[in-house]
């Protein structure tokens, strides 16, 4: 795949993180406290990142504006995530500080154990650095804005594109992140989306919200009031609730032989804002998401090297 020439206008700006993503797996029982022999794998990855591949293979004009180092990692990630199609022209690269990285560590049987996100970087995403690429961000019709962003950058980039026309999507990445959007809330800068998983969105909301249907419409119903559009809650294998002011539907996740779910919820942001963009309706375009999702969780890649729209269409059974 080539990459879009910078000039031709972006369909979705991608603004937060970009990682070099390390994952090791014990070969035996993991025993805490001491080194565990393993194997070990580099891809890229970071959310935004994430979800701005996924958009350039399902045929959508996207690109990511993040921050790299200057150093090997850096350099690696840039390359691939162009090579996928993604222009990556708007990313900044930082001298003074390390690519993002997030290792994680999974048990012999593939659950994780523990991750860290090592992402310091991106303190160098500041609003002035947003100001730089308003045209970009003016001229998209949708910004996925991750939780990675720090806290007055979200509020500025939900300020900046307020009157312009770009919807923003808010993926929260984390519960502690999540609450990074809380700020731009309270000052009334509402996303048009959010896509949280239910401990997200009990950090959205203040309270734990349990794992049923109506409780988590009622949850939504708080974020509506507050000026969000759509609430996409992600329940795993237990597919989603997606709520709009005036509806709402429980979506199934489709059944899967599962290989890796890293990076499913990304494909599945991906996957709807591109079948959005074809045109679907919010339910359609969701399903699309579960089945992206589907066949991301097949895979052992973070992002399906040969995912299409057409190829999520017939996994969606169109
Ligand atoms: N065990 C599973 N079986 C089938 N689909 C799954 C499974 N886990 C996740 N998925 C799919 O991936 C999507 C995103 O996964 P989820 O775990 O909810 O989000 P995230 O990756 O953001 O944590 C789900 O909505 C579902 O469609
Ligand atoms: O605080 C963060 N944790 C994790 C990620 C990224 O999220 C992906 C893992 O996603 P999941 O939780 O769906 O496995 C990885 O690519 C990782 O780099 C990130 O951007 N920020």
């Amino acid at each position: 795949m080539v990459a879009h020439p910078p000039s031709q206008t972006a369909q979705v700006i991608a603004v937060g993180g970009a990682n070099m993503d390390l994952k090791v797996q014990t070969l035996a029982p993991a025993v805490p406290g001491t080194s565990n022999p393993g194997r070990a794998a580099q891809t890229p990855g970071g959310v935004a990142r994430n979800v701005a591949e996924n958009l350039a293979r399902l045929g959508v004009r996207v690109a990511l504006l993040s921050a790299v180092g200057t150093d090997a990692l850096g350099d690696g990630l840039l390359r691939q995530t162009a090579e996928a199609g993604v222009d990556v022209s708007p990313t900044r690269r930082a001298a003074d500080q390390a690519t993002g990285t997030y290792t994680a560590v999974l048990d012999r049987g593939g659950e994780l154990l523990i991750a860290v996100a090592a992402m310091e970087i991106m303190s160098a995403l500041t609003p002035a650095a947003l100001l730089e690429q308003d045209e970009l961000l003016r001229g998209a019709h949708y910004i996925v804005a991750d939780g990675n962003l720090p806290p007055d950058t979200l509020l500025h980039l939900l300020h900046q594109t307020g009157e312009g026309g770009a919807r923003v999507v808010f993926e929260p990445v984390s519960v502690p992140k999540a609450v990074r959007l809380l700020p731009a809330l309270e000052a009334g800068h509402a996303p048009w989306a959010i896509t949280p998983n239910l401990s997200e969105l009990s950090a959205l909301v203040g309270t734990d919200v349990a794992d049923n249907a109506s409780a988590i419409r009622e949850a939504a119903l708080t974020l509506h009031g507050r000026g969000v559009e759509v609430v996409w809650v992600r329940r795993g294998g237990r597919g989603s609730l997606l709520s709009a002011a005036d509806d709402s539907w429980e979506l199934p996740a489709l059944s899967a032989e599962v290989a890796d779910v890293t990076g499913a919820g990304d494909a599945t942001l991906a996957a709807f804002l591109a079948a959005l963009l074809g045109g679907e309706t919010l339910p359609d375009a969701a399903r699309e998401g579960h089945a992206a999702a589907a066949l991301t969780v097949e895979s052992d890649q973070t992002v399906v090297p040969d995912l299409t729209r057409a190829a999520v269409r017939r996994r969606a059974g169109y």
